[in-house]
C-alpha cells in the first residue's frame, strides 16, 4: 500500500485496474510494479521514463524517454494578452509549493501591438482552502479562484495558477474561445486540465501524437485524475465505449478519431456535457509553420457543431482553448481562421524573450550534436540551419530552463544546402519553406542587431530598444575556415 498525490492510499491491484482502465497494457504494467513495486507515483514514473524513485530505481535503469513536443501558433480579431517571461522560466524551476507575487504582463491589440502595463496576477491560494472549507458568496456560489486553488493544490500541489493560465482559465469559464501562447514547459496542460476539474463535464485534449497522449494520460494517473486516449495507439477497444459514456474526466484523441467520432460526442455534451475542446499543439493547423497536419485543419467541424446555434441542448457554444509554444503572427491568424474560432477569442501570449539566453552564430564546417532536454542545459548547439526560425527557437529554447545564463550557439556553412521540405510538396508548401528559409539566412547573417530581437521580433513581439542591454548589446559572429 501507498499513499497517492491526493493522500489515499492505494494497492497493487487499485494501481493495475487504474492504469488498465486508462488503456494501458497489462503487461507493461505488472512489469512496472514488479519493479518499482506498488507505489502509483513509482510505476507511472517507470512508465514514462524507464526508472522510478532514486532509492528503488533498477539497476542498470531504461534510457529516458523524452516526450518529443514539436511546438509553434493569431487572430487579428481576438484581444491579445501578453505576459512575462517570468510567467514561466521562475514558476517551473521553483519548488512546487513556492507562492508566487503578482506578475508583469502586457496586453496589446495583436494588429497593432501597443505594450500598456496591465498588470495580471497569479492566483495564489492565501489561506490555501480546501475544497471543503471554500465559502460561498451571497448566490451559493463557490468564487472560481478560490476553486481553482483548491483543485491546483488538491491534485498538483502548487499554490499559484501563473497569470497566462489564469487568463485562458478565465476565458473558458467566459464561454470565450482562447489561443494560448507559452513556452515549452510552462505549464499549458494545466490552462485545460483544471476545468475537467471544475466541472461534472468531460475535457476532451485533441493532440497529434500517440506518444504525447501517453505521457499526459500517466502524469494525470500521478495526480490522482481518470482520464484515456482514443486512437490507433489505443490496444483496448473498450475504452473509446467508455469515454463516449463519460466515464472519464479527460478524453485525449488524434484528430483522425476526433473526426469520426463527431456523433456520440454530441451526445458526450449532451449528457454528462462537455466543458471543453482543447486543440494542444495547434501550430499543425496552419500550413505555413512547420508542422503541418492535414487532419487539423478540419477541426473546424468543431467549432461549426458545437455551439449552441446547432445543438439546442447547449446554453452556450462549447469553448476551443487552442494551445501552441511557437507561431509567427501569420501561422496565429491562420490558426484562427482556419479553426473557425469565434470573433471574440482570447488571444494569451507569454513574452518570446528569454532573458538569459544568449544566440551565437557560428559559420563552420565541424559537426556537432545537440543537447538534451533538461532543465538546466547550459548550451544549444545546432549544426546545420534549420527550417524554420520556429523550429530553430523551439529547440534553442530547451537551454536555460532553470533561468540561468546560457548559451545557443547555431553552427552553419553557406556551402550547404540546408534540407527543405519532404520531395512531395506543393508549389505553395515551397514557397513557404523558401520564406522560412530565409528568415533563417537573415538571422544567421545579421551582424547589426541582437539575435534575441530578431527571434522575439519574428514572432511579432516588441520590446522595444531597452530589451537587449543586459546580455546582449553585443553578440559573436565566427568564421572558422578549415
Ligand atoms: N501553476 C504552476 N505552478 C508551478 N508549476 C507548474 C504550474 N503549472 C504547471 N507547472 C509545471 O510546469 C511543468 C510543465 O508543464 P506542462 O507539461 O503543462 O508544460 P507545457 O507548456 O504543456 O509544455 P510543452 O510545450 O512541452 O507541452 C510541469 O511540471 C507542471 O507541473
Amino acid at each position: 500500500m501507498e499513499a497517492n498525490s491526493s493522500g489515499a492510499d492505494v494497492s497493487a491491484d487499485h494501481i493495475i485496474a487504474e492504469l488498465l482502465d486508462m488503456g494501458f497494457e497489462f503487461d507493461k504494467i505488472s512489469e512496472a510494479i514488479g519493479i518499482v513495486g506498488p507505489c502509483r507515483a513509482d510505476v507511472v514514473e517507470f512508465m514514462l521514463n524507464g526508472s522510478g524513485s532514486e532509492q528503488r530505481k533498477p539497476a542498470g535503469g531504461l534510457q529516458r524517454r523524452s516526450s518529443d513536443r514539436s511546438t509553434r501558433p493569431a487572430n487579428p480579431r481576438g484581444n491579445f494578452k501578453q505576459s512575462s517571461i517570468t510567467d514561466h522560466i521562475a514558476s517551473t524551476t521553483g519548488s512546487k509549493m513556492e507562492s508566487r507575487g503578482g506578475e508583469a504582463s502586457t496586453s496589446y491589440s495583436w494588429l497593432a501591438p501597443s505594450i500598456d502595463t496591465a498588470v495580471t496576477a497569479a492566483v495564489c491560494s492565501k489561506s490555501k482552502p480546501e475544497p471543503q472549507t471554500l465559502l460561498q458568496n451571497s448566490r451559493g456560489e463557490f468564487d472560481l479562484n478560490d476553486k481553482i486553488s483548491a483543485v491546483l493544490k488538491k491534485h498538483f500541489g502548487f499554490s499559484c495558477v501563473k497569470g497566462f493560465q489564469k487568463e485562458a482559465l478565465d476565458a473558458w469559464s467566459a464561454h470565450k474561445d482562447c489561443l494560448v501562447l507559452a513556452a515549452t514547459g510552462s505549464g499549458k496542460s494545466l490552462c485545460f486540465q483544471i476545468p475537467a476539474l471544475l466541472t461534472m463535464k468531460i475535457v476532451v485534449v485533441i493532440s497529434p501524437l500517440i506518444s504525447l497522449m501517453h505521457d499526459q494520460c500517466l502524469k494525470l494517473a500521478k495526480h490522482g485524475i481518470s482520464a484515456c486516449f482514443l486512437g490507433s495507439g489505443q490496444p483496448d477497444n473498450r475504452v473509446e465505449g467508455k469515454a463516449m459514456a463519460g466515464m472519464y474526466k479527460i478524453v485525449y484523441v488524434c484528430p483522425e478519431t476526433v473526426l469520426r467520432l463527431m456523433e456520440p460526442l454530441k451526445k458526450l455534451a449532451e449528457k454528462p456535457g462537455i466543458a471543453l475542446f482543447a486543440i494542444d499543439e495547434v501550430h499543425c493547423v496552419s500550413k505555413w509553420g512547420h508542422d503541418f497536419r492535414p487532419d487539423y485543419r478540419r477541426l473546424s467541424v468543431l467549432r461549426e457543431n458545437f455551439c449552441s446555434r446547432k445543438l439546442k441542448f447547449l446554453e452556450h457554444d462549447i469553448p476551443l482553448m487552442a494551445l501552441t509554444a511557437t507561431a509567427t503572427l501569420h501561422v496565429r491568424e491562420d490558426i484562427l481562421k482556419s479553426l473557425k474560432m469565434s470573433e471574440h477569442t482570447l488571444v494569451v501570449l507569454t513574452s518570446f524573450f528569454r532573458p538569459n539566453l544568449r544566440f551565437t552564430v557560428v559559420v563552420a564546417t565541424i559537426a556537432f550534436g545537440m543537447g538534451i532536454d533538461k532543465s538546466n542545459v547550459r548550451r544549444i548547439i545546432h549544426y546545420g540551419l534549420p527550417q524554420s526560425l520556429e523550429a530553430y527557437y523551439q529547440e534553442a529554447g530547451r537551454a536555460g530552463r532553470d533561468g540561468k545564463l546560457s548559451d545557443c550557439t547555431l553552427y552553419c556553412s553557406f556551402m550547404r544546402t540546408p534540407t527543405l521540405l519532404p520531395n512531395k510538396r506543393s508549389d505553395e508548401q515551397t514557397r513557404a519553406a523558401y520564406r522560412m528559409l530565409l528568415d533563417c539566412f537573415h538571422y544567421a547573417l545579421n551582424t547589426s542587431t541582437c539575435r534575441a530581437k530578431i527571434l522575439v521580433k519574428y514572432f511579432g513581439e516588441d520590446f522595444g530598444p531597452d530589451g537587449c542591454q543586459m546580455y546582449f548589446s553585443t553578440f559573436s559572429m565566427y568564421l572558422l575556415l578549415i
